[in-house]
Formats: structure tokens, sequence, C-alpha cells
């Protein structure tokens, strides 16, 4: 569905992602895995338009996306949920869904019913404000926004970081649910190995900038761990 093809990119002179591969599957899960500072939220930026690209390609359903402006992919149908979750504390959580309608290409002006059958909680605090809401339930209200414009795939930036466990199992029962009831594509940033070998079908690893390992999510073994992963 996704598929980027030596993707190179600089801040400046400083050169961050190196002739980067990345496959992402129709139907499956994909993490991207890597230590702090490799390059994963800058790989996601790309992939949504906020950030030039030197040069390589990014395919999204075999169109070459990697020249089209953030507002060009906007009609694509990729939910992005970004580092940080980003929901804005003073709209109440319907006007926090609301913000995505316009992006939608049937122009429907209805939030879709089955965002509150995901996330019950949601309905329960329509009126109340975005900051008003504990880490966990702004997480839900993150993903429930991305998915107002019924997304083929969803890009989530670290969707456990700082939410209490027993919401980071939550996230992850709800993340295999898009993935496999729904269908949905997913592309997944994510630092907590057990969460990622639970959620993910596959995993693709960096290091520094460049792509040192992909594969089924059972692949990813301990040397791998050891040499990529562990701090
Ligand atoms: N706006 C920016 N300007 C200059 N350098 C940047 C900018 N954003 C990120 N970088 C640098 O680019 C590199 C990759 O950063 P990036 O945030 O993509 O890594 P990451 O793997 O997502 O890390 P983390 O897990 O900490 O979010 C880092 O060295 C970072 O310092």
């Amino acid at each position: 569905m996704l598929s980027v093809k030596k993707l190179n990119q600089f801040y400046g002179q400083s050169h961050t992602l190196w002739d980067l591969d990345l496959e992402v599957p129709t139907g499956e899960c994909t993490c991207l895995m890597g230590r702090n500072g490799v390059g994963k939220t800058t790989l996601l930026e790309c992939i949504m338009g906020l950030l030039p690209v030197k040069d390589g390609s990014i395919e999204y359903q075999n169109q070459n996306i990697a020249t089209l402006s953030a507002e060009r992919r906007a009609p694509l149908g990729i939910g992005y949920v970004p580092q940080g979750r980003q929901i804005f504390p003073l709209l109440t959580v319907e006007e926090n869904l609301r913000i995505g309608l316009p992006a939608r290409s049937d122009r429907s002006n209805k939030v879709p019913d089955y965002i509150y059958d995901l996330f019950p909680v949601l309905k329960d605090m329509l009126q109340r404000r975005g900051g008003d809401l504990s880490g966990g339930q702004q997480q839900q209200l993150a993903i429930g926004r991305a998915l107002v414009i019924d997304p083929k795939m969803l890009i989530l930036d670290e969707p456990t970081e700082g939410i209490q466990p027993n919401v980071v199992a939550e996230i992850g029962d709800i993340i295999r649910r898009l993935d496999q009831e729904i269908g949905l594509t997913v592309l997944l940033v994510e630092q907590k190995l057990p969460f990622a070998r639970k959620v993910a079908d596959r995993f693709c690893l960096l290091d520094r900038g460049r792509q040192v390992a992909t594969g089924a999510m059972p692949e990813l073994n301990e040397e791998l761990v050891k040499q990529y992963l562990t701090v």
C-alpha cells in the first residue's frame, strides 16, 4: 500500500534520512522502531508531506506522492496521529473530532458512529474540553479525530507515550481491531517492545537514519534488539 524507496531528507546541512526504504503492506500493521533520534518521526512527517524530501519516492496506492503538498495528500485517506497527540485543549471533544470533517471525500458533516463505538468515553465526554481529559483519553481523542475521514491507512507516532499501563493495553486492542476488523493498514512508531510485538505484524528497524532490518515481527530477534533497541 505504501512503499518508500531510497528516501533522503535533510534538516539544513544535516543529512537525517539516508536512502531509506520502507514497505507497508495492505491490511497489516507495520512498526517503525529504533532508538531516540534515529529519524522515525522525520520519516512519518515526510510521508505526510509536512517535511520536504531531497530525493527518493513515496508510493501510496501506486502513485508517487513525494512531491505533493500536505494539502494535496489530504484526500488520499491517510489518517495521522502525531507525537504528543496535539489535540486542541480549549475546544470540546466534539469540536476536536469535527475539525477533521472538511477533509472527508463525501463531505459528510457527521462524525461516523463507529468512532464512538470504539471509544465510548468520547461519547460520554462530548462537551468536555480536550485539555480536561486524561492522557489516555486525549490519545483516544487523537485517534478518533484521525479516523473521522474514514482513512484507508492510519499512521500513529508513539501512541503509548506517557500513558498509564492499563490504557496502553486498551489502545493496543483498539489498534488491532482497526487493523483486523475494519481492515485498516497501520504504520506505527513504537518504542515499547512488548507492545510492538503484540500489536504489529511486521517491523522496520532504523539506525542513524538508515533501515538496518525489516521483516515479520517474529524475526525481530534478541541480537537485533540488543544491537539497535536497548539503551
Ligand atoms: N526540526 C529539526 N531541525 C533539525 N534537526 C532536527 C529537527 N527535528 C529533528 N531533528 C533531528 O533529526 C534526527 C531525527 O529526529 P526524529 O525526531 O525524526 O527521531 P525519532 O527517531 O523520531 O526520535 P524520538 O524517538 O526521540 O522521537 C535527530 O537527530 C533530531 O535531533
